[in-house]
């Protein structure tokens, strides 16, 4: 088993590379996803994306991944190395995962069986001037451990914009590659990012991020309209709820389920490709990551029915805990 680690800050596109990377190698890939806040956004995007099963997906939401001191990451690694043996492990941390001690985790339990290949950050050429302001530590360390990098977001950027980000880059990583623009790789090219062999580069476990943002989820609500979801992320950027980084989620809105994401200070907003959950039986789900979030505006703005409120430090997560959730009626109380 061969294992990816698709790295990069919240919001920058590691599942949507990641979709793209199972679609365009045909490859056996499974997938372990680490999240916070409400379980299952990303799980359910890959599903819908990739509804043809050939994919496994596992979630790890009560923990943070870098965290060596737990072994459940290296362990979950094994379990899945041992059950199901796919050809290629996709690990996806979450945006404010330290790659460098990711990756020194997942050497003790390398071997020849188990095989770690050089990691791949994404970065979003929308926000790594704001991001690298605000969490240098974190940033730095994500690109400096690279043996990849891939720009995404550049549909619309000028030859300057990439320079920068390029230069930026080269700065702290001379090494890497640097891919400009995914999305129109030949299907050949793609099978580079896989046939990589070993990573041989040495990595620094000893770092440490700055201070955190924290996560707030909730889970079985909905909103009474498409417009209602419209208004709410227009507050949201607006920062009416607090400094909120990312956002996403899928909430049942008047006869449509709607699935949202805000990166930086866009949004957007889609009907979920069809996955293995109909649409009558999808539950609203949430997550807000950011600082000062206020929780109590954010929860008074959707209908709830039993709703199950979440709030982790991320900063704890970090350190194996921190983690607590309670449903909506204690919490209202
Ligand atoms: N235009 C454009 N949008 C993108 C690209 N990559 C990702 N996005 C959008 O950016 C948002 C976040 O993408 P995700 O793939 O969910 O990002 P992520 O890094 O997995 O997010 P977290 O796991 O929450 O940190 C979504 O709305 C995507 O559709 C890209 O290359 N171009």
């Amino acid at each position: 088993m061969k294992i990816l680690i698709v790295s990069g800050f919240l919001g920058a596109g590691k599942t949507t590379f990641i979709k793209a990377l199972a679609k365009n190698t045909g490859c056996e890939i499974a997938v372990l996803e680490n999240e916070y806040g409400a379980s299952g956004i990303d799980g359910d995007r890959l599903a819908g994306a990739l509804a043809d099963g050939t994919v496994n997906i596992w979630e790890m939401t009560e923990g943070c991944i870098c965290c060596s001191a737990k072994g459940d990451f290296a362990a979950s690694v094994l379990t899945i190395a041992n059950a199901v043996d796919p050809e290629y492990l996709v690990v996806e941390p979450t945006g404010v995962g330290m790659l460098g001690q990711i990756i020194q985790n997942l050497r003790q339990i390398e071997y020849e069986r188990i095989a770690i290949l050089p990691a791949i950050t994404i970065v979003d050429i929308g926000s790594w001037q704001h991001y690298e302001r605000d969490f240098p530590e974190l940033y730095h360390n994500q690109i400096r451990e690279a043996g990849t990098i891939v720009l995404s977001k550049t549909e619309h950027s000028s030859a300057e914009e990439i320079a920068a980000v390029q230069s930026m880059i080269r700065e702290k990583n001379s090494e890497a590659e640097i891919v400009t623009d995914y999305h129109h790789l030949d299907p050949s090219a793609w099978m580079r990012f896989l046939n990589t062999g070993r990573d041989k580069k040495e990595h620094d476990a000893s770092e440490n991020p700055e201070a955190l943002p924290d996560s707030f989820s909730l889970e079985n609500i909905s909103l009474e309209s498409p417009e209602r979801l419209i208004l709410f992320l227009e507050e949201l950027i607006r920062g009416h709820f607090g400094d909120i980084i990312r956002a996403k989620g899928q909430v049942p809105s008047g006869g449509l389920v709607l699935e949202f994401d805000v990166a930086g200070d866009r949004y957007s907003i889609r009907q979920p490709e069809p996955g293995p959950e109909s649409e009558a039986e999808a539950k609203g789900k949430v997550v807000f990551i950011g600082r000062r979030i206020d929780k109590r505006t954010i929860r008074h703005r959707f209908i709830s029915r039993n709703a199950k409120v979440k709030i982790q430090s991320l900063a704890d997560l970090s350190s194996g805990g921190g983690d607590f959730s309670w449903d909506f009626e204690s919490f209202s109380s």
